[in-house]
Order: C-alpha cells, then structure tokens, then sequence
C-alpha cells in the first residue's frame, strides 16, 4: 500500500492534461488550486499505515490474501459494509472535506456484481476481466476516479435523441484491439489528482442508446483525455490561509469536467460495451453504494461544524444561552440521524450473485434524501450561532495590516480572553464549510433528490403495504 507521500510523488509522473482559468497545469502537485485536494486523498493512504486506524482503512483482499486499502476493497460482509461507514466518517473528521475516494470505490463494487450477472445473462466474460483489474487496483493502490455523470444535454431526451451525440459517453469505434470513445464527465471528484477513471454510464438506457451502454477504465492521462477544472468559491484565497477557512485540505473535492476526444481503450479494460440491459443495474447499484456514504463522510463533516460552531458560541460568549444549547443539539441530533441511515443501510446489507455485498438499497437512498435537507439545516443552524461576520469578514491582509488591522483586531473580538484571530479562523472555517460548492454538494452528490425518490418509490413496496392495511380492515384479497 502507499504512503501519502507515496500517492503524492506518484501523481508527478502522471502526465494529465489539466487546464485552469485558461491555462494549461503545468505544477498541478504544487499548485495551490490543487494541492488541498491532494493533501486530503493523502490522508487516505497515510490512514492505512497508521495502527489507530488501518483496521478501518485497509481489509484483507478475497482475491489475494493480502492486506490492501479498503478503498480498492470488494465488500465480503455486512461488516466491511459498516466498517466502510465508519471510515468514511473518521476520514472527514480529519480532513473536513471530502477526500474523493469513495466515488471510484464504490465504482469498483458495483461494476464487480454486475459484470457478473451480466455474464450470467447474456454469457459475455467481463467478470474475470474486471477481476484482472481489480488485481492490478489492489496492487497498486492506485486512486480511481469514478465518472458516471455525463453533461446530459437537453434532460427529456435520451443519449441516441440528443442534438449532439457527444453529451453522453459513447463508443464510435470498435476493433480487434478495444474500443474509442467520445464525449465528456461532468463533476468528476478528484479526478485531476487520480490515476485512473472508471467510466459507466449515467442512465438506464434502451436499445437504441446501445453504444452509450459502456463500462471501462481508462488513464487519467491517456491520449485524448483533457480535464477542466471547475471555479470553487475560495479560489480567490489559495495563496493565503486564514481566509480558505480549510487551508491543508480545501472544501469539496476538486470537480472537473473531463472531456474524452477520441479515447482508445483496450479490451481487457473494458467491462461493458452495447449491454444496454444492464446499463441501469449499474447505475442503481453504484447509486446505492455512493449513497451510503453520505451519513459517513457528511457525518464527519458535520462533526467538524458542530465543533466550530460550539467554539464560536463560546468565542461570542452565548455558548449558555438555551436557543443556543438547543440548535447545537438540532445539528448533533441530525448529524447522528443521517450517520445512523448510513449504518442502517450497511446492517442490512445482503449477499449479490457474485459473493459481494450489497447495501439495502431503499435505506440507503432514504439516507442520501436526508442529507439532501439536513445538511442545509445544519449549515443553517451553524450561520444563526455563528453571527453575520461570517459574511463580512474583511481579509486576512487587513488583518496584518499596520494601519487597519489594529482595528480588524480590537472591533472582531468577542469574549476578551479569545484571540480575535483564533475568533477569525473559525468563522472562516464555517463560512467555508457551510457555503458554496459545499452545500450543492450535498444536493447533487451522488444524484439530485428526485432520483432517491423514484428509488424509494420503486424499493417500498407499497403493494405489501396495501395488503397489510387490507388485513387489518377485513377487506379480502381480489383473485
Ligand atoms: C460536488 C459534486 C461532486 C460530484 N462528483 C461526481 C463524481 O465524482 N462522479 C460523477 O460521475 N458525478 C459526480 N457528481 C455529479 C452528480 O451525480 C450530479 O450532479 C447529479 O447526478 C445531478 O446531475 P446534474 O448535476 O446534471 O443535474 P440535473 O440532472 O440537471 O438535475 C437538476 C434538476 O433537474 C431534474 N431533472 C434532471 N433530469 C430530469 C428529467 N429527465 N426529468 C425531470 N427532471 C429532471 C433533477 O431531478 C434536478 O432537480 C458530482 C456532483 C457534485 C455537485
């Protein structure tokens, strides 16, 4: 397994094609746009050698034997399904942030049970393939984007319907040596610090949509492949401290769009190609394995937020006040209900054709509709506490400035025991955290609302619920 510093230096022989502001990255590791992103995928590979929490953050391979990064784990038990939870939360303890491994983990897990079945059903052989993969994953503990997200053009078209045929992923080309692809991933989460990517698709499709229906991996710095990083409300601050709130670790986890033109992918990294009737099995499966995390790594977050909101209540001297007691234990209450859907879901996990385990998709689902508002009522809780400085803060320049920051200095201090500059980075910390790229976040991360409810609708069961209250009230069943 790699070290932090192992997965850093790494990343510097990687030749990705990443531009920002309109220019080409040519210091992406050492670039302060990037460099909080990298710290916290870091931690991920320092957490593994540490003996307080590599049980947590490493597992034991079912292919090898050999102890491995649970990131590039396959799920054996309804264990390593809570244990993933609980990891996920420590992790976000530490980094605040998100630190964008999960997206190409649960990647793994899904494509593993469905190019299963898929060889089940339609008799290809994509599951040892993929098992190769894996191998090669487990080995190197190599960081892999997940990018299932295409730009999606006009959204009450199919991908075969769009204008454009590019606004969904798809193969124009195939011959005895693998396939080429076209077209884009929006949002990708650490994509510009990862090694690979793990394309699937983003939608159920038909047979029309057939050559959208494709599932590989590819280098994130293969020929043909140019990420675009996307603008986060602290850009402006990277080259300072107090001001980015998070200065070692960042907020989010560093989204790009990547644009695939022409990218050649060999056979033996492609899992699915034109199998368009497990296209959405995919997509729910990897779907309920992102939203499980939620309760986990919003949960740590969460903790980090309640932390700074509590301090900032005791900087301002109202930490006695009961409203203030009573939202603190709102922000708790709601941090341990989303953390406790995310167990749930994880306890109820159950055994998939292939062995591997699989999270109770309708708890999970319940779970990540709840961080879709709870989060937001957290961060609103964290602002009411917090006071309106959070705002209007003037900068940490002013702060240092011989003629105004004396003034900064006397007119932002709170209780007079405190600092003002100690008062100062945790409103920073909470502005960051609470705003922004943070909180849209937690809305479309991992599917926007809309898609837990055609989940929840789909996995509730109202028939038997129908039948139930027929019981009860005496009403016998229709022939
Ligand atoms: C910070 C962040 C990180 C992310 N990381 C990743 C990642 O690592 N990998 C990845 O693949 N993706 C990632 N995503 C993408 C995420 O999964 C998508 O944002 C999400 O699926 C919503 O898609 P969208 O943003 O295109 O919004 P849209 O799909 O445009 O949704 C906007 C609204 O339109 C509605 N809508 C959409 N289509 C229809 C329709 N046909 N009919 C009716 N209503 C519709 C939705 O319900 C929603 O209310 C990330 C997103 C964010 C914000």
């Amino acid at each position: 397994m790699k070290t932090g510093s192992e997965y850093i230096e790494s990343l510097r022989r990687l030749k990705t094609k990443v531009y920002a502001f309109g220019e080409q990255v040519t210091d992406l590791v050492d670039n302060p746009l990037f460099r909080p992103h990298i710290n916290a995928a870091a931690v991920t590979y320092d957490m593994a050698h540490d003996p307080v929490t590599e049980d947590l953050v490493t597992a034991v391979s079912h292919l090898t034997g050999k102890r491995i990064s649970r990131f590039t784990h396959i799920h054996q038990s309804t264990e390593d399904l809570v244990k993933k939870v609980k990891m996920l939360r420590m992790i976000a303890r530490r980094t605040g942030t998100c630190f964008q491994r999960c997206v190409g983990f649960d990647g793994l897990n899904a494509l593993y049970s469905v190019t299963y079945e898929m060889d089940q059903n339609l008799g290809t052989n994509y599951h040892e393939r993929f098992k190769e993969y894996l191998l090669y994953v487990q080995d190197t503990d190599i960081m892999v984007a997940g990018s299932m997200t295409d730009p999606k053009g006009d959204r009450s078209l199919r991908p075969s319907q769009q204008a454009d045929p590019d606004l969904y992923v798809h193969v124009v080309e195939k011959n005895e040596k693998g396939i080429v692809l076209r077209g884009a991933k929006a949002h990708q989460t650490g994509i510009v610090n990862s090694h690979e990517m793990l394309i699937m698709p983003t939608t159920a499709m038909t047979a029309e949509d057939a050559r959208y229906a494709v599932a590989c991996a590819i280098p994130v710095d293969a020929p043909g492949v140019i990420h675009v990083f996307g603008r986060q409300t602290n850009d402006s601050r990277k080259n300072g401290q107090i001001d980015q709130g998070n200065a070692r670790y960042g907020i989010v986890g560093g989204e790009a769009l990547t644009v695939l033109e022409n990218v050649f992918v060999p056979w033996e990294r492609v899992f699915m190609c034109g199998e368009w009737q497990f296209a959405g099995t995919l997509v729910e499966r990897f779907a309920s394995y992102h939203r499980q995390n939620y309760g986990g790594c919003k949960g740590g977050v969460s903790d980090v937020i309640i932390g700074a909101t509590a301090l900032i209540a005791d900087y301002n001297g109202v930490a006695k006040a009961s409203h203030v007691r009573d939202k603190l234990t709102e922000m708790i209450h709601l941090t341990e209900t989303l953390y406790a859907g995310s167990i749930a879901c994880s306890a109820e996990g159950r055994p998939t054709p292939s062995g591997a385990y699989f999270v109770d998709p309708l708890l999970a689902n319940i779970t990540k509709l709840n961080v879709t508002r709870f989060i937001y009522e957290i961060c609103r809780l964290s602002h009411d506490i917090a006071g309106g400085f959070i705002a209007t803060l003037p900068s940490e320049q002013d702060l240092r400035c011989p003629e105004v920051g004396p003034y900064v200095e006397k007119y932002f201090r709170g209780v007079a025991s405190v600092p003002t500059e100690d008062r100062i980075r945790i409103a920073r910390l909470i502005e960051n955290m609470t705003g922004g790229t943070a909180l849209a976040e937690s809305m479309h991360g991992a599917g926007s609302p809309q898609a837990q409810r055609v989940m929840i609708m789909r996995q509730g069961n109202l028939e038997q619920k129908k039948k139930l209250a027929r019981i009860l009230a005496g009403i016998p069943e229709k022939e």
